[in-house]
């Protein structure tokens, strides 16, 4: 999320030492920017590529800039990098999307989770050297913080290659599963038995999916209560567009079905909205 604003120093002078450590660094890492990496993982066609964008490749977010536009590095021959620098309130960030397109289209799929693995282990290993490095001030962190696993909506819960592909990861990266396409489910009974299957068989197959850390005991009740339901609802149910439709006189980022428009919240990405879909 975004780093609130520091208030202003009482006076710069006097006000050295052992006390302005905090936001020295406060202020350096803000000047700096944040690096983060995320990958998407998941059978092909899940839209994995459609919900980066919902997410951040968008105007969405009004005070949010993208600075240069994106720039793909091609890895392997499988795995994608996509690169944007993105401000908000002052904040930089720079986002790597790491994408892994066509995954487990191959007609055999054993170990087709190596490359990504490999990936992940090459970051590693290359951040690590910096680290013991010389030139430690200068490093760019690579590596991939954080991988969200597309599930998909019309199976019976997990397919073999995803337990395959989320146990040979877990070690390696934060895997935060999500059902692909919630919006092909009916919203309510059909979501939560999905959910259900997919929980027990996470449960069953020992795979150790990121666990969001505890809410600190000094929030309010309401936050907590947010908190816990958040967790609760893992995997998400995602919902992804790319195209901007008219509701109820506002044009926002939705799908148009006969029956009606699954639409996102002003300003929020779509993790699909209301009608026990997920919020983030
Ligand atoms: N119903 C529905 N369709 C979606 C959703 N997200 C994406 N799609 C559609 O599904 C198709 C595939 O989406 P992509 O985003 O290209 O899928 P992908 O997972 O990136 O596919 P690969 O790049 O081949 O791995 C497109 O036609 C999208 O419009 C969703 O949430 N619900």
């Amino acid at each position: 999320g975004a780093v609130g604003t520091r208030g202003p120093l009482p006076d710069d002078k006097e006000y050295v030492g052992f006390a302005t450590l905090p936001n020295q660094v406060h202020r350096k890492s803000v000047k700096k920017g944040f690096d983060f990496t995320l990958m998407v993982a998941g059978e092909s066609g899940l839209g994995k590529s459609t919900l980066v964008n919902s997410l951040f490749l968008t105007d969405m977010y009004r005070d949010r800039k993208l600075l240069n536009a994106e720039e793909r590095i091609t890895q392997t021959v499988e795995i994608t990098k996509h690169v944007v620098d993105i401000e908000e309130k002052g904040v930089k960030l720079r986002l790597t999307i790491v994408d892994t397109p066509g995954f487990g289209d191959a007609v055999n799929n054993t170990e087709c989770w190596k490359p990504v693995a490999d990936y992940i282990d090459q970051q590693f290993e290359q951040y690590f050297r910096d680290e013991s490095g010389l030139n430690r001030k200068n490093i760019q962190d690579n590596r991939v913080h954080c991988c969200i696993y597309f599930i998909s909506p019309f199976g019976h819960g997990l397919r073999p290659l995803d337990v395959e592909f989320m146990r040979a990861l877990h070690q390696r990266v934060n895997i935060v599963p999500v059902l692909a396409k919630a919006d092909t489910l009916t919203p309510g009974a059909e979501v939560e038995r999905m959910k259900n299957k997919i929980r027990e068989e996470i449960d069953h197959y020992g795979i150790r999916i990121y666990q969001f850390p505890e809410c600190d005991s000094d929030e309010d009740e309401e936050f907590k209560l947010q908190d816990q339901a958040l967790k609760e609802s893992i995997p998400f149910a995602v919902i992804g567009s790319n195209t901007v439709v008219e509701a109820k006189g506002r044009r926002v980022r939705g799908r148009l079905y006969p029956w009606g428009i699954v639409e996102g919240n002003a300003g929020l990405p779509l993790w699909g909205q209301g009608h026990g879909w997920d919020r983030p």
